[in-house]
């Protein structure tokens, strides 16, 4: 077992950080691009990038799977400096960067496939081949070359490409673009499954509530910074309060022990901890409570919200 083995986590006792982000940036000429941008990423987790047009998702996916050089900083894959020294580790990533993919459009999505299994050096790979073309649903036109394939065929063969070798890092610019509804809901799905065993699975995506019913993580950017990081596994419950005199009621809620985030929208009162001690406290100081329900996180709104306020 060599070094980079190792570190892949083949008989290591624990396994290491899969994706990593330290102080990253980047500058075309001398305009920057990307600033100090830092994450993680482990065995199984799903990170989300988001951000308006040209807030850099692209630009550090090109970084993040070797196709570009920062300018700062460096990038880890399963412990590796990917850009110094650690380029060995990439035959553990799979990835698709300015999709769709481009193929052969002479060959079939099969023949492609199999010119990428050859090139990664899988052997015997046919059963596998069959195996990802099901998963995408690719099999009825398998063999058709792919240059009469529809924009969303393509877009789905390229990700059956990149998970073919199955790869312990999957990294994938706008994996949904140019997919049907029920396209884009099979992918989330796929990408979800690939988590669920182990691969670490980093996608840019516009489709905010897609996402936010699996993604651990998800790294807002603005600007070329990373300006928010929601983690979506430890989002507390939260409450929606209606009373007589809001503003009031906010500062008090602000004073009670385990009860936080407390903020003010428009006329109701967002909190989060236990919901029995908030309205035991401001019925005991005299104001009426009108209305208090659950108030379940919304990524868009929130998204929305963080991108306008930056
Ligand atoms: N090769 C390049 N040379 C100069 N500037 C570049 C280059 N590539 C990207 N940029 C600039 O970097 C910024 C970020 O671009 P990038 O494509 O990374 O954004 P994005 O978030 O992926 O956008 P979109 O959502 O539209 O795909 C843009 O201002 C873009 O013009």
């Amino acid at each position: 077992m060599n070094a980079v083995e190792a570190a892949a986590g083949a008989s290591a006792p624990v396994q290491p950080t899969s994706l990593e982000a330290q102080n990253v940036g980047k500058k075309y000429g001398r305009k920057p691009v990307l600033e100090s941008v830092s994450f993680r990423l482990h065995p199984g987790e799903v990170y989300a990038l988001a951000g308006p047009n040209g807030s850099g998702k692209t630009t550090l996916i090109r970084l993040l799977t070797g196709l570009a050089f920062p300018t700062s900083g460096r990038v880890l894959m399963l412990g590796h400096d990917l850009h110094n020294g650690g380029y060995a580790v990439r035959r553990y990533l799979g990835a698709v960067v300015e999709a769709p993919a481009a193929f052969y459009p002479h060959l079939t999505g099969r023949q492609n496939l199999e010119m990428q299994a050859f090139l990664s050096g899988l052997t015997n790979a046919e059963a596998r081949i069959r195996e990802v073309l099901a998963k995408l649903e690719l099999l009825a036109v398998a063999d058709q070359p792919t240059g009469a394939y529809s924009l969303g065929q393509r877009q789905r063969l390229g990700l059956a490409a990149a998970i073919l070798p199955a790869p312990k890092v999957l990294v994938l610019d706008e994996p949904t673009s140019g997919l049907d509804p029920l396209g884009i809901n099979k992918v989330h799905e796929i990408l979800a499954e690939l988590a669920w065993n182990g691969t670490a699975v980093l996608l840019s995506t516009h489709h905010l509530r897609e996402v936010s019913g699996y993604a651990d993580r998800v790294g807002i950017l603005g600007g070329g910074r990373l300006i928010d990081e929601v983690t979506m596994t430890a989002k507390g419950e939260r409450y929606r309060l209606r009373v007589s005199e809001p503003e009031r009621v906010a500062a008090l809620l602000k004073t009670i022990p385990g009860i936080e985030n407390v903020t003010l929208r428009d006329v109701v009162i967002v909190f989060e901890g236990a919901p029995q001690t908030a309205i035991a406290e401001v019925v005991r100081e005299g104001y009426q409570v009108q209305a208090l329900e659950r108030d379940y996180f919304d990524l868009y709104d929130y998204y929305r919200e963080r991108v306008r306020n930056a």
